[in-house]
């Protein structure tokens, strides 16, 4: 289900993203204080001729995890070896992968917060002494042998910091939260997508494009492609407000971004629970979506919005949250901690 949503944030396999990213930090719209901060670190790291310290990245899909690691390897001037945690099945794959390191290199492992704990024990020393423990041999003449591992930085992607042990989260020197991007940005990084599309577009039909992207660049670069499919099919030499409205609400992208899926979410709420609070056990059985879908995909962007609140008894809607359905909520019904009748 998820995986049909035109406007989800999750990556598609036949994405075309990588054509639209990014390849330095001053071509990186938006996630200034972040960019800042990674600069000095960098030319720190470069003047001391040393591995830049590990690196995690977390924050919803979408927002540039990947592009930033990819960014920082190109501005090390280092190599970059690209795996996620589901793919490292055994601490052999990644023991592989550590010796195959070049001096400085990056690995970059997304969703790595889904390691296998056995494999995430042999990135302990890997990360802190850099240095792998191997065990050789079985039973009582085993014994371990430790081997160096050249100067590396091991940076990490993962949609909550909260999701990794404490272990794991407390060897990252660096850690990077990215944050939903502003409207403005999002005008940023569509106009300058359209210009890599070869797509005229006016500053007032980037803008609608930008509002409705729900605060993500990727979600904005994927509604860019299909309103320059309608404006194409239309004959639109230009791509402006009304030709951008018309082909976001075709695509059932409604006036602040919110897709069918968002909608089913607060009708939930709204219908069936009259407005919440409700458990997002609940909600994920009702709506047939994994409860990590909901909590990392579906929910941060409406709760920035303000239209659903995330209490200790569930999820309730706010009032901005009813009103944007055009809704009521029941008489009697506190919310945003006002009686209604
Ligand atoms: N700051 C930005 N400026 C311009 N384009 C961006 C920016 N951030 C991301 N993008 C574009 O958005 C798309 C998604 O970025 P990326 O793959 O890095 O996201 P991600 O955070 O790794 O997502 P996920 O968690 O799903 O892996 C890419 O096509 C990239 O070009
Ligand atoms: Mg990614």
């Amino acid at each position: 289900m998820t995986e049909d949503r035109l406007s989800s944030p999750e990556r598609k396999i036949e994405d075309i993203d990588a054509a639209l990213r990014p390849k330095s930090l001053d071509e990186f719209i938006g996630q200034e204080a972040a960019r800042a901060n990674l600069r000095v670190f960098i030319e720190a790291a470069k003047s001391r001729s040393e591995a830049l310290d590990h690196t995690l990245f977390f924050g919803p899909p979408g927002l540039g995890k990947t592009t930033l690691a990819q960014i920082i390897a190109r501005e090390l001037g280092v190599g970059f070896r690209a795996t996620s945690g589901p793919v490292i099945a055994k601490s052999g794959d990644l023991a592989a992968l550590l010796t195959n390191l070049e001096e400085g290199d990056v690995l970059f492992i997304d969703e790595i917060h889904r390691l296998n704990p056995v494999v995430e024990e042999v990135l302990y020393p890997a990360m802190e002494d850099r240095a792998l423990d191997l065990i050789i041999g079985e039973g009582p003449s085993a014994r371990s042998v430790r081997i160096d591992l050249p100067q590396f930085t091991l940076i990490g992607a993962t949609t909550r910091q909260g999701l990794l042990t404490t272990p794991l989260r407390d060897r990252f020197g660096i850690p990077v939260r990215l944050n939903f991007y502003s409207v403005e940005e999002l005008e940023k990084v569509v106009h300058r997508a359209a210009k890599l599309l070869g797509l005229d577009i006016a500053p007032d039909g980037a803008t609608e494009v930008a509002r409705r992207a729900r605060g993500t660049p990727r979600i904005a670069g994927r509604l860019l492609r299909r309103v320059r499919d309608f404006a194409n099919v239309a004959g639109a030499a230009t791509v402006d407000q009304k030709t951008a409205d018309a082909s976001l609400t075709r695509l059932e992208v409604d006036s602040i971004g919110l897709d069918a899926m968002d909608r089913r979410y607060l009708h939930m709420i709204a219908d069936i629970y009259k407005g919440g609070p409700v458990g997002v056990e609940t909600l994920a059985a009702g709506l047939s979506e994994p409860r990590d879908t909901i909590e990392e995909v579906i929910e941060p962007y409406l709760i920035q919005l303000g239209l659903v609140a995330r209490t200790a008894r569930g999820r309730a809607l706010n009032d901005r949250g009813w009103q944007h359905l055009g809704l009521k909520p029941p008489a009697g019904k506190e919310v945003d901690g006002q009686l209604f009748d």
